[in-house]
This record gives C-alpha cells, sequence and structure tokens, in this order.
C-alpha cells in the first residue's frame, strides 16, 4: 500500500506585530515547561502578570528590526525549499506559540492524506521547554492519527556541523585574530538541576564544533560556550553573554548563535544591536554575528541526513 509521507518541522513562533507578541507570551508563560508552576489558575496569574509587565519593553525591541520577528518568513522559505528538494515527503511546520498551530496543520495533513510523518523540532539539542514542549504540543492534537518517527536531537550530525563550520569560516581568513563565542539561549537553572539535558548537549555540541575546526586546521585565538537571554529574577546558565564579553576588551569576536536554526528576534535584535551595543560599551574590537543555517542547500543537504 502506498504511504503519504510528511517531514513536519516544530519550532517556536514568534512575533509579527504587537497583537501576535502578546499572543506570544501568553502562550508561553502559560506552558508549564516554561513556568514550571504545578497549579494551572496561579501559573495563568502569573502569566498574566508576566506578560503586562514585558508586552510594551519587548514590543520596543521588535520595533527596531522592522516591528517583525523574520522566524516566520525564514521557515516558509525553509519549508519552500525543502518541498521543492526533498522527494517522497510533503514538508509542514508547526509553531508551539503563534500560527500556524499544530491543531490546524494536522487538520491540514488529514486532508492532504498524510499517514507517515516525520517530526523534526528545529531544535538542535534538546530542552524540557523546547523540544518536549513543541512534541507534547503536537501530540495533543495528533493522538495516533499518524505513524510517526521523531528526531529528538541533531547536534551530532556531522552534515548539520558543516554547515557551522562553513558559516564561522565564512566570517574571517584570520581566525587567530578572533576568539569564537558560541552563544547558546538561556535557561533557568533550576530547569538544569531538575534533569534536563541541555547545558550537558551543549557543552558536546561546542567540543564537536571545536574538534571539527581544530581538524580543518582553524585555529582561533579561543573558543567559548555563553548564554544569552537572560528573563526575570531567576538564577539562569552562565556565563552571560555580557560578562563574558568583559574578558575581549580591544579583541575581535565571532558569535555563532548555537541553539537556533533560523534567524530570530534573539540574533537579530539580542545579538546584532543589543549585545553589540554592549560588546562597544566594554570596548571589543570587531565584533562579528554569524547567520544561522536557515535555509541553505548545505541545511538542506543535512536534513536530508538527519532524517534517513
Ligand atoms: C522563562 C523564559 C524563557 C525560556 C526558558 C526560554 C527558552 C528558550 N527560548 C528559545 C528560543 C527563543 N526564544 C525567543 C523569545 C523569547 N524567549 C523568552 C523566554 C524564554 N525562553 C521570551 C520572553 C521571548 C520573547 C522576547 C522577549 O520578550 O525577550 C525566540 C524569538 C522569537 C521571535 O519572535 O523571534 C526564540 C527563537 C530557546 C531555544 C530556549 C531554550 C533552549
Ligand atoms: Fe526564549
Ligand atoms: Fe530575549
Amino acid at each position: 500500500m502506498k504511504t503519504n509521507k510528511a517531514l513536519v518541522l516544530l519550532n517556536m513562533g514568534g512575533a509579527r506585530s504587537k497583537d501576535e507578541l502578546k499572543t506570544f507570551l501568553t502562550n508561553m508563560f502559560n506552558d508549564r515547561n516554561i513556568l514550571t508552576i504545578k497549579c494551572g489558575f496561579f501559573r495563568g496569574l502569573v502569566a498574566s502578570m508576566i506578560v503586562k509587565s514585558r508586552l510594551n519593553s519587548a514590543w520596543k525591541n521588535y520595533e527596531e528590526i522592522g516591528s517583525e520577528t523574520p522566524l516566520h518568513k525564514l521557515t516558509e522559505k525553509l519549508v519552500d525549499k525543502l518541498n521543492t528538494n526533498l522527494k517522497g515527503y510533503k514538508t509542514y511546520q508547526v509553531m508551539r506559540y503563534t500560527p500556524p498551530f499544530a491543531s490546524d496543520v494536522i487538520k491540514q495533513m488529514e486532508e492532504d492524506g498524510i499517514d507517515d510523518i516525520t517530526i523534526l523540532p528545529l531544535y538542535p539539542q534538546y530542552s524540557t521547554t523546547t523540544t518536549k514542549s513543541s512534541l507534547e504540543d503536537f501530540e495533543l492534537y495528533s493522538d495516533d492519527k499518524f505513524t510517526t518517527k521523531i528526531i529528538k536531537t541533531f547536534y551530532k550530525n556531522e552534515k548539520f556541523n558543516n554547515c557551522i563550520v562553513d558559516e564561522i569560516m565564512s566570517q574571517t581568513d584570520t581566525p587567530q585574530e578572533y576568539n569564537l563565542i558560541f552563544s547558546a539561549h538561556g535557561l533557568p537553572q533550576k530547569i538544569v538541576d531538575a534533569g534536563d539535558p541541555y547545558e550537558k548537549q551543549m557543552n558536546e555540541h561546542v567540543e564537536i564544533l571545536s574538534n571539527m575546526l581544530k581538524k580543518k586546521g582553524i585555529n582561533f585565538n579561543s573558543i567559548s560556550l555563553a548564554y544569552q537571554s537572560k528573563v526575570g529574577p531567576l538564577k539562569w546558565l552562565e556565563p552571560s553573554l555580557d560578562d563574558a564579553l568583559l574578558d575581549f576588551k580591544d579583541k575581535n569576536v565571532i558569535i555563532y548563535p548555537l541553539a537556533f536554526i533560523v534567524d530570530n528576534s534573539e540574533t537579530d535584535f539580542e545579538l546584532n544591536l543589543e549585545y553589540r551595543e554592549i560588546a562597544e560599551e566594554i570596548g571589543v574590537g570587531d565584533y562579528k554575528v554569524c547567520k544561522c543555517v536557515n535555509d541553505s542547500d548545505l541545511f538542506i543537504e543535512a536534513i536530508k541526513d538527519i532524517i534517513k
């Protein structure tokens, strides 16, 4: 019997308007994987307080990057390219906090006669706050409608890591004059202490990439890992990127955003504008930010390898 296969990309979503930022923040802070308060009523109360206090200041950041996240358009480009290049699959995208939501996409997939799916969360390293949250949300609506294969992590995939190395190499011909900082989205320390494998996998990922660069004879002055985007008063993973930049007064840095697959407000606003300003205040020399793998041809080839 012929099966109709689909590749389903999962990601977080982002804001394309102030209203959508409210939707994003409301859904995010009502997510038990993000705000780990057990009582749904109390979580909802805290969520609405956070949304109220954060919405206006967060929107100002989006206004500085053209009043929308680039995440959706870039994901659409990736989906289109996969639909042209990935034979035997129809590709769909599902977002966790903004449309297209799982319930609607699943309906569409049923109408399209899909019965066999491969789910690829666009998070190279596993976190309860991202991968688990997206998978739980998808499974809530998919029940056992499809034969399902899940790719939980892909930070060890060589073709994927070659895309990252290529982008880093494209930034400079003189790596010895630069310090490479892998920047990962942060997490509250208590989530890691409760068993989240993200930090461990992030360390492994940096080690894999450092070895690949070394093998290719690309020697940066230093390679390090730091965490960006802290939200709220809790202790988050360290070192923070702000603190890490203090070590590089009068030195050059290249930042690679290691937790993301497509560029978003955390790369375009935080890394390219906010942390750049911090770097200037510290007196960092050259400050370069790498692009995410986005819809690059090499990443399309990597996806073929990851799902095979
Ligand atoms: C407790 C809060 C948060 C956790 C934990 C968290 C983990 C986490 N997030 C990403 C990826 C992205 N986050 C983005 C935006 C964003 N994240 C948080 C909070 C937490 N994230 C907030 C409040 C926001 C909104 C912006 C802001 O107010 O600062 C985005 C960008 C979306 C966009 O619009 O472009 C991404 C992508 C990862 C990978 C992660 C854990 C590993
Ligand atoms: Fe986040
Ligand atoms: Fe942020």
